[in-house]
């Protein structure tokens, strides 16, 4: 007899990139702190690829290499002013043009219908993550929001997903983590979770396929698509 296909007791989802395309109006608060100081725009995708690890991160790489290409920028773009400044400019557009992705309301809404609890489980801090996720409604199908400043730790850290788990009350490998990047791959890994995969968000500007996720859904509808089958399968057995 074959044995019963894997199935998670939660589900827990990645914002940035997996339930909500953000890329728009980070790129925007990004170019408005760059022409404060006077430099000129970058293209978004160059902006997106930073996207996985919190504005913070994000920003400070980008200056970076605009240094290393132009080392006199040095003398106008100062970190602690230029973050100071991308935190006024994203606290003005968070939400704003951010669009979930199709299906993401009705995947966490069919997955808790049928006893799967859900979460988000993001890098992103949690003032920004809770206005984007207010602002397109998903917040009122979750059971749990993870933000990059909830825990002392962020993705990849075991920790957090394991905190995750706990809090939906299941064990770290009855939990499945759904993300766009390879930082929520390897997140779920350590954690002991299985590591779930959309191939519609931002992963450094690499398709996700090269990080070898455990299972790799087409879209959001699939992730409950799949799980529902798996319930409906069990519960008929
Ligand atoms: O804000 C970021 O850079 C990352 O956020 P995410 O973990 O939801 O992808
Ligand atoms: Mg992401």
């Amino acid at each position: 007899m074959s044995q019963p296909e894997w199935m998670p007791d939660a589900v827990t989802f990645d914002l940035d990139g997996t339930l909500v395309d953000t890329a728009g109006e980070i790129a925007a608060a990004v170019n408005a702190t760059l022409a404060e100081f006077d430099v000129e725009a970058r293209p978004q995708a160059e902006i997106t690829a930073l996207i996985g690890d919190g504005l913070r991160a994000l920003m400070l790489r980008l200056m970076a290499q605009l240094l290393l290409a132009r080392p006199s920028l040095a003398e106008r773009l100062q970190p602690d002013a230029a973050l100071a400044s991308l935190e006024r400019h994203y606290a003005l557009r968070v939400g704003a043009s951010a669009r979930a992705y199709p299906g993401a309301a009705s995947t966490l809404q069919a997955l808790r219908a049928a006893g799967v609890p859900t979460g988000c489980v993001t890098n992103k801090d949690g003032r920004h993550a809770r206005m984007l996720l207010e602002a397109t409604g998903l917040i009122e199908h979750l059971d749990l929001v993870i933000a990059g400043d909830t825990l002392p730790q962020r993705k990849p850290h075991p920790s957090v997903l394991r905190s995750a788990a706990a809090r939906l009350g299941v064990a770290p490998h009855r939990l499945a983590h759904v993300g766009d990047s390879r930082t929520d791959l390897q997140a779920a890994r350590n954690a002991g979770a299985a590591d779930w995969a959309v191939p519609h968000g931002y992963n450094g500007g690499e398709p996700i396929e090269a990080a070898a996720p455990g299972r790799l859904f087409d879209d959001l509808g699939a992730v409950a698509a799949h799980v529902l089958a798996l319930r409906g399968h069990r519960l008929a057995a």
